[in-house]
């Protein structure tokens, strides 16, 4: 299969990157991560996540996060709902999409959001209907596509009905989420085969942590597969509070490098992404994940 010439990247730091950081994080530079973004030429941005508190506490703020950030036409601002009582806090706070997530381990599922993966999918229902009658995007997950951290090994049979009933609901696209960074290129690339028969390639994204050092080479095995949107997150940033030891996802910088080694096109600045994740690494009081940022700012 020949490379794609151009590539959509769903930049998820401030969400996926920032809701395991134990320190607090003011809104302030919440607002400014995602406006740094926006001004990369980030097109989609994954602000927050409208959660229980109790749950995930760093995702608290995620409405004034919204109410303050400088939303610019074309970029696309979305945020994670578990259930219709997020989805209508999301739509209250002015979200035009929003994303469902579930898993393809059952234990993670209970770990995650309380409940089964069939139960999960019930509760999606309402927000999927609501979501038609307010014109609202949604975008699927599914975590533990390759590797659950209390059941260990996820074979990709699992994953596609998931895929195919997420789909099936109304979600435009399902990102496979490999939470726990053990996947390897191979079984990406069967991951992707299984899956993309029940569920076509151009609605399929990869979401690759970097844990085991494969996310890079997992994107490129998908690229491969004729995948052609992929999650990452600034500065590497991240871990799933519900997947102890979990690493942050591809850092943006260095997924942008790929790309654009390979000629792939994304629309986004690198040394304005670089700028965006220096400064939230700084707020955090620690250096980059991004390697391409380490060694620039090395130079
Ligand atoms: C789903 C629930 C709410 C079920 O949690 P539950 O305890 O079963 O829910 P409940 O309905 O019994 O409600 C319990 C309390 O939460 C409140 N509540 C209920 N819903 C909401 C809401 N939406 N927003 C705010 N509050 C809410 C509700 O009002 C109640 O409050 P109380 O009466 O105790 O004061 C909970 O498990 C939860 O919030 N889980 C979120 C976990 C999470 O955010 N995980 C990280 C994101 S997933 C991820 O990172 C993976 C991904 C996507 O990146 C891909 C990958 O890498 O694999």
């Amino acid at each position: 299969m020949s490379l794609p010439t151009h590539v959509r990247l769903v930049e998820v730091g401030p969400r996926d990157g920032l809701q395991n950081e134990a320190q607090p994080i003011s809104v302030a530079d919440k607002v400014r991560l995602v406006d740094d973004l926006t001004d990369a030429g980030v097109s989609y941005i994954e602000v927050g996540s409208f959660v229980s508190p109790k749950w995930v506490p760093q995702m608290a703020g995620s409405a004034d996060v919204f109410a303050s950030i400088r939303q610019q036409p074309g970029i696309t601002y979305a945020a994670l709902a578990p259930n219709l009582r997020g989805f209508e806090d999301a739509l209250a706070a002015g979200v035009k999409e929003v994303a469902v997530f579930a898993a393809a381990s059952e234990a993670f599922s209970q770990r995650n959001i309380n409940c089964s993966i069939s139960e999960s999918l019930q509760r999606f229902a309402p927000i999927m209907q609501a979501a038609r009658e307010h014109g609202v995007k949604v975008r699927g997950y599914i975590s533990c596509v390759l590797g659950c951290p209390y059941q260990g090994q996820v074979d990709a049979e699992q994953v596609a009905p998931i895929a195919r009933e997420l789909r099936d609901m109304g979600c435009y696209e399902v990102s496979l989420g490999d939470t726990i960074g053990t996947g390897t290129p191979g079984a990406t690339r069967r991951l992707f085969e299984v899956v993309g028969a029940q569920v076509p390639r151009a609605e399929l994204a990869g979401h690759f942590h970097d844990t085991y050092g494969q996310a890079l080479a997992n994107v490129y095995a998908s690229l491969l597969e004729g995948i052609n949107v992929f999650d990452s997150s600034v500065a590497g940033l991240g871990g799933c509070p519900y997947a102890k030891g979990a690493s942050g996802n591809v850092a943006s910088e260095d997924l942008l490098y790929l790309l654009q080694g390979l000629g792939i096109e994304t629309g986004i600045d690198l040394d304005k992404l670089i700028d965006a994740g220096q400064r939230i690494s700084a707020v955090l009081g620690r250096a980059s994940g991004s390697r391409v940022a380490r060694a620039r700012a090395a130079r």
